[in-house]
């Protein structure tokens, strides 16, 4: 037996019960050892926390249990116990019987026999590693609290902050003890309303969150833009233990997008609103003009010789004007009003809340006013003007878009009118212009899409019977009002180039007709178009008809005949009468047409070299009730067997009619007692079927 063993403390087993119940439920290990380290009692404390049993670690090595760096650790506490001394909750590591390693907080003390003599040691391990882990984690929640670069706040339910860490103390440049006690509303900024504070506590009543952007002060005064995240920590009970409030700093950023913001609704030279706020604060004004009975007005203003400043003095003292412009007239307006700059020398006011014509005239005048006074730049004295054009809501009911148009286009009069001046944009004048103008958008369209089409009206000889003709008349098959007579839509395309584009549309359906008319045997027929004597006189007429002609090898000239409309429009009768001698060369062959409407009749039928003359329907219409319509058809008849020209009336609407022309020497008729116009296809038909009234064919001949 070894001295060791011969000194070993003496084992558990012998102790009194008391002391063995305390021995083994205790949860810490309670090991004893002999004086070279071997284990000579074993708790169940120390089966569960190494996970050896009794029987394991009995006479084995203390050693068993250290991890290998530590082994030099049992001869430091040997050497203690041998000289009597204690090990008091010395932290260190043991292996469990799985490899792991257990923090333990070991305290060892000597064993003595009954003489005093130092026989062994008893020590206490207790299990340190949750505390540890706990410890570990507890540090790196605090190093993280003081390290970030979010600023964090610890409130606790009554809303007192109780703690605030580095980065939050940097962002509000307060210090630690200034903050701690006090409440958050320490950085209540004049940014945030009272109501914004009551949403977020009513989302931390409710969900216990909350975040968003918050704009807070610093201890300077300065407002902060930050992202504020609001968590409630509660209890297991549900209940609010604290607030962790997180806060970065975004104020840059805000910055930044308040300038972008700025920059996309301001003008960057004169600081204005730019057209696209305009338009926003146009709408807003439009709609409370709505609520009230107020009227806005919108001042389209563009400066009078602006380029002539930048051309003199350089383009810096014309951004210089600008500026200088901008103030004077924004000190014109009132507070609700909106000055914005469009671009260039183009400037727009939103006037509001104004109660009659006259305090809108009043307004503007004083801007055309200040705008004439001079301007100092670059030293220089410089004069400029504006012209302006308003536009008023809601006398012009239109929208905000519009409404800027508008009065840029009353602009434009204004300029037109002579400049320095303003011009009000008159709504019904341009109702009618544009209803005009849409008609011939209409009417191009419908040309298009070939909704017109040709009617005919056959001319007769009355006494004879013989068709001699047709008159080609144009409809047109409009889409939703039906078919449409020409009074309902020539007159608006007079003076617009649409009038000579449906001529020309006319000549050439009507050629195409003779040439099927031909090829059916209505080789005889002569067709009429309609030509309005302005066509005749643009240039190239005749050349142009030559061209027309050439394309259509089937319809012969000679059976082409041009009634010449609104003679009195003619300018240079001479140079008519050349263009009809071309057009003459050509076969074609001209009609007057109502005759007897225009004052220089006599002069025309004397210089024109029309073949036919064709007697107004106004005049054979009443002939028979009023005597001196009566007398005119008569004269005109005279008149052109004088000049030895055909002859056909128009109008002929009853068989008395026709008699009464016959009578007078007038053959050739055309009138809805003969036949109204049709379409072209029923033309053949209607020829196979046509008889003269015999009281025509009847009739002695004239006198
Ligand atoms: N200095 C300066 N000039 C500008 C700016 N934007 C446009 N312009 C110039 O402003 C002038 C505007 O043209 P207009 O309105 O036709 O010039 P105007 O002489 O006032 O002509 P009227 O309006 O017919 O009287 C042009 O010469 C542009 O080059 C700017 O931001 N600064």
């Amino acid at each position: 037996m070894c001295a060791a063993e011969e000194s070993a403390p003496p084992n558990i087993a012998g102790a009194p019960e008391h002391f063995r119940a305390i021995f083994e439920s205790s949860d810490d290990a309670i090991v004893s050892k002999t004086l070279d380290g071997r284990i000579t009692s074993w708790n169940a404390g120390a089966t569960r926390m190494f996970g050896y049993s009794e029987q394991d670690m009995l006479h084995q090595p203390m050693l068993r249990l250290f991890p290998p760096e530590r082994v030099a650790e049992e001869d430091f506490i040997l050497d203690k116990i041998r000289h009597g001394e204690k090990v008091d909750h010395y932290e260190t590591e043991r292996l469990h019987r799985d490899g792991r390693r257990i923090h333990v907080s070991v305290s060892v003390s000597p064993v003595r026999d009954a003489t005093g003599r130092i026989i062994g040691a008893s020590k206490i391990a207790r299990d340190i590693t949750a505390q540890k882990d706990a410890n570990a984690r507890f540090r790196l929640t605090a190093s993280v609290f003081s390290h970030t670069s979010e600023g964090i706040v610890i409130v606790d339910p009554h809303g007192r902050i109780v703690d605030v860490n580095e980065a939050f103390c940097r962002i509000t440049g307060f210090e630690r003890p200034q903050i701690i006690g006090r409440t958050p509303d320490m950085f209540a900024s004049s940014r945030q309303g009272p109501a914004e504070f009551e949403i977020i506590l009513n989302a931390l009543a409710q969900t216990g969150h909350w975040q968003g952007e918050a704009w807070s002060r610093r201890q300077d005064g300065e407002s902060f833009a930050s992202l504020v995240k609001i968590s409630a920590v509660r209890n297991e009970q549900g209940q609010t233990q604290n607030y962790v409030v997180l806060v970065s700093d975004v104020t840059p950023l805000r910055r930044q997008q308040e300038t972008l913001e700025h920059l996309a609704h301001f003008d960057a030279l004169t600081d204005l609103p730019n057209r696209l706020l305009l338009s926003d604060r146009l709408v807003q004004a439009i709609n409370a003009s709505r609520r009230s009975d107020d009227w806005v007005a919108v001042l389209y203003l563009d400066l009078d010789g602006f380029k002539a400043v930048n051309d003199r003095l350089g383009h810096d003292a014309g951004d210089e004007l600008l500026v200088l412009l901008a103030r004077r007239v924004s000190s014109q307006l009132r507070e609700t009003d909106t000055l914005a700059r469009m671009g260039g020398d183009e400037f727009v006011a939103v006037l509001v809340g104004l109660r009659n014509h006259n305090e809108c005239v009043q307004l503007v005048d004083r801007v055309l006013r200040v705008c004439t006074e001079p301007f100092f730049v670059k030293g220089e004295s410089v004069q400029v003007s504006a012209s302006i054009g308003v536009a008023l809501y809601p006398q012009d009911n239109v929208d905000a878009e519009q409404l800027i148009r508008h009065a840029d286009r009353a602009m434009y009069e204004a300029k037109q009118a002579g400049k320095n001046r303003y011009h009000l944009f008159d709504p019904d004048l341009h109702e009618r212009a544009r209803s005009r103008s849409e008609q011939l958008e209409d009417i191009a369209r419908g040309l298009r899409c070939g909704e017109f089409e040709l009617f005919y009206q056959p001319k007769v000889n009355m006494r004879s019977g013989q068709v001699i003709g047709v008159e080609a008349l144009i409809r047109w098959r409009h889409p939703q009002r039906g078919l449409l007579s020409p009074a309902a839509f020539l007159p608006q395309t007079e003076g617009h180039q649409l009038a000579a584009e449906l001529d020309r549309w006319v000549l050439d359906q009507a050629l195409n007709r003779m040439a099927v008319w031909r090829a059916q045997g209505l080789d005889a027929l002569t067709v009429s178009v309609n030509l309005n004597g302005r066509n005749l006189q643009q240039r190239g007429f005749a050349e142009a008809l030559a061209a027309t002609l050439a394309s259509h090898p089937d319809a012969p000239p000679e059976r082409l005949e041009l009634e010449l409309l609104e003679t009195s429009a003619l300018d240079d009768i001479n140079d008519v009468a050349v263009v009809m001698q071309d057009c003459h060369r050509l076969g074609v062959r001209f009609a007057v047409d109502d005759f007897g409407t225009g004052y220089s009749s006599l002069v025309y039928l004397k210089r024109l070299p029309a073949e036919t003359i064709k007697i107004d329907c106004s005049f054979v219409r009443d002939m028979l009730a009023d005597r001196d319509d009566r007398a005119i058809v008569q004269g005109i008849v005279g008149l052109a067997h004088a000049f030895g020209r055909e002859l056909i009336a128009e109008g002929v609407e009853t068989v008395a009619h026709g008699c009464a022309l016959l009578a007078m020497g007038c053959e050739q008729g055309q009138g809805f007692g003969i036949a109204r116009p049709m379409p072209a296809e029923d033309l053949a038909a209607w020829i196979a079927g046509w008889q003269p009234p015999t009281e025509w064919t009847a009739a002695p001949a004239a006198k």
